[in-house]
C-alpha cells in the first residue's frame, strides 16, 4: 500500500500559488520536517512539530501536547514538509484528530524555494524538538 498516496485521496491540497495566497492571508503554517530542515530555512511564521511527534503534539489529553498546535482545531492550516509527502500524511492524521480545515501545500519546501517564494531562518521558539513528558504506555 502507497500511504502518501492514500492519504492524498482524502486530503485538501492546494498548488504553490495558491499556498502563498493563504500565506499572505494569514494561514497558520505548519511544518513536520525534522529541525534541521526547518532551521535551514522556513516560512515566515511556521511552528515545526516533526511528523514523528505530530499526534502528542496535537493530543487534547496529552500533558506535553504543544498549545500552539493543539489549541488552533478550528483555524486554517497549510502543511508543509521536504516535498509534500510527510505533509501529505500529517494533514489525514490531523484531519482524523478534529482539525476542522488542513491543507497540504503540495511539492512542499522544495517547490517554495523553486517558485522563489519567501524564505526565513525561524526561530527556535516555533519548535516542538522535544515533549514536555516522555510519552507514556500504560
Ligand atoms: O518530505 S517528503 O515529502 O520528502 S517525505
Amino acid at each position: 500500500m502507497d500511504y502518501i498516496e492514500a492519504a492524498k485521496q482524502v486530503i485538501q491540497e492546494v498548488s504553490q500559488e495558491d499556498g502563498r495566497a493563504l500565506v499572505e492571508k494569514g494561514v497558520k503554517v505548519l511544518d513536520v520536517r525534522e529541525p534541521g530542515e526547518y532551521l535551514a530555512g522556513a516560512i515566515n511564521g511556521a511552528i515545526n512539530v516533526p511528523r514523528g511527534v505530530l499526534e502528542p503534539a496535537a493530543d487534547l489529553n496529552y500533558p506535553g501536547a504543544n498549545p500552539a498546535l493543539r489549541d488552533h482545531r478550528d483555524d486554517a492550516w497549510l502543511v508543509v514538509c521536504k516535498s509534500g509527502g510527510r505533509a501529505a500524511l500529517a494533514t489525514q492524521t490531523l484531519s482524523e484528530m478534529g482539525f476542522k480545515n488542513v491543507t497540504n501545500l503540495v511539492g512542499g519546501m522544495d517547490g517554495w524555494q523553486a517558485a522563489g517564494f519567501p524564505m526565513a531562518i525561524p526561530s527556535d521558539e516555533n519548535m516542538t524538538v522535544v515533549l514536555k513528558e516522555p510519552c507514556r504506555i500504560d
